[in-house]
């Protein structure tokens, strides 16, 4: 099949990620532009990646998917960028946490196709997990050119666009609390007397093996707990610890913040 062209338009972290995603999966830098807002960043971007720069408009003329990679609150004036150079037949494809496919609907050429679409920076290593949703005018086939797209950067998962703000809390921000946690892991190493490098050695690694086992092994993660959790051992003391400091309830609640905050964000772009 032809591969398509993809323009980045915002090119930031979550762009880079894509961007290098793509590449890293076979697409071809010929079929990558990319947008900037300075000129020293789309310097960077070709030397690192071998990608064409171009301006927001030549973007809109050249590429068959256009993805919105700016802050949501950067997307209006973007979309008020490309609107005079959209030739009909693109896909607008938004990366943006919060933002519904109307808000790009209502400020592009009617008809437009729109998906939404939720991932993550693990596509950095062909690890992301996307959500995907389709908009009012986004058909099947266009559904299947944005699984095209992010399959190869890792797992991906359709969903009803009502439950794109759920999901940006847990697997959008996801990867946020895990390096939270392992940070913190590692500091408790160091309080323990090991050698910073040991310590960040120790939790990298249980955490790819954990994460490992949670997948393959197919098991709930309470079963895989119970399994470290000797009566009367040390990891029972430890999880004691953890439920006294509400560590369940502190995630509970910041996931649920993570959620609110889209809300909030896509109110205030509205
Ligand atoms: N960082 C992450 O892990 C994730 C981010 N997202 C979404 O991805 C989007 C980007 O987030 P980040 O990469 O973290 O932000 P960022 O601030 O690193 O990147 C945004 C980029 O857009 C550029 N930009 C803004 N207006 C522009 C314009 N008119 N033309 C060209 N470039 C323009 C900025 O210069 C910046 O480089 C957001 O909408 C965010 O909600 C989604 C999932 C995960
Ligand atoms: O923090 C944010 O707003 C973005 C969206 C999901 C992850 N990063």
């Amino acid at each position: 099949m032809t591969q398509q062209t993809v323009a980045m338009l915002g090119t930031g972290k979550m762009g880079e990620a894509v961007l290098a995603g793509l590449l890293r999966s076979g697409r071809s830098a010929d079929r990558l532009l990319v947008t900037v807002r300075r000129p020293a960043r789309g310097a960077e971007l070709t030397e690192k990646y071998g990608v064409t720069v171009v301006t927001t408009a030549e973007a809109a003329e050249r590429a068959d998917v256009l993805a919105i990679g700016t802050k949501p609150q950067d997307a209006g004036a973007l979309l008020d960028e490309i609107r005079p150079s959209l030739a009909p037949g693109k896909l607008v494809v938004s990366l943006c946490a919060g933002l519904p496919t109307s808000f790009f609907a209502t400020r592009l050429p009617e008809g437009t196709p729109v998906i939404r679409v939720m991932t993550n920076t693990p596509a950095l290593v062909g690890q992301a997990m996307t959500a995907i949703s389709p908009g009012a005018h986004a058909t099947d086939e266009h559904l299947a050119v944005a699984e095209q797209m992010f399959t190869p950067l890792g797992a991906t998962v359709r969903v009803p666009e009502s439950q794109q703000d759920a999901v940006t809390a847990l697997s959008g921000s996801g990867p946020a609390y895990f390096y939270l946690i392992a940070e913190a892991m590692i500091e408790a190493g160091v309080l323990l007397g090991l050698p910073r490098q040991v310590a960040h050695e120790l939790i990298v690694q249980t955490a790819i093996g954990s994460a490992t086992m949670l997948r393959d092994s197919g098991d709930h993660p309470v079963k895989l707990r119970e399994a470290v959790t000797s009566p009367a051992g040390t990891t029972i003391a430890a999880v004691r610890e953890l439920e006294k400091h509400g560590v369940r309830a502190a995630l509970l609640d910041a996931l649920e913040a993570a959620r609110d905050r889209a809300r909030e964000i896509a109110g205030q772009a509205l």
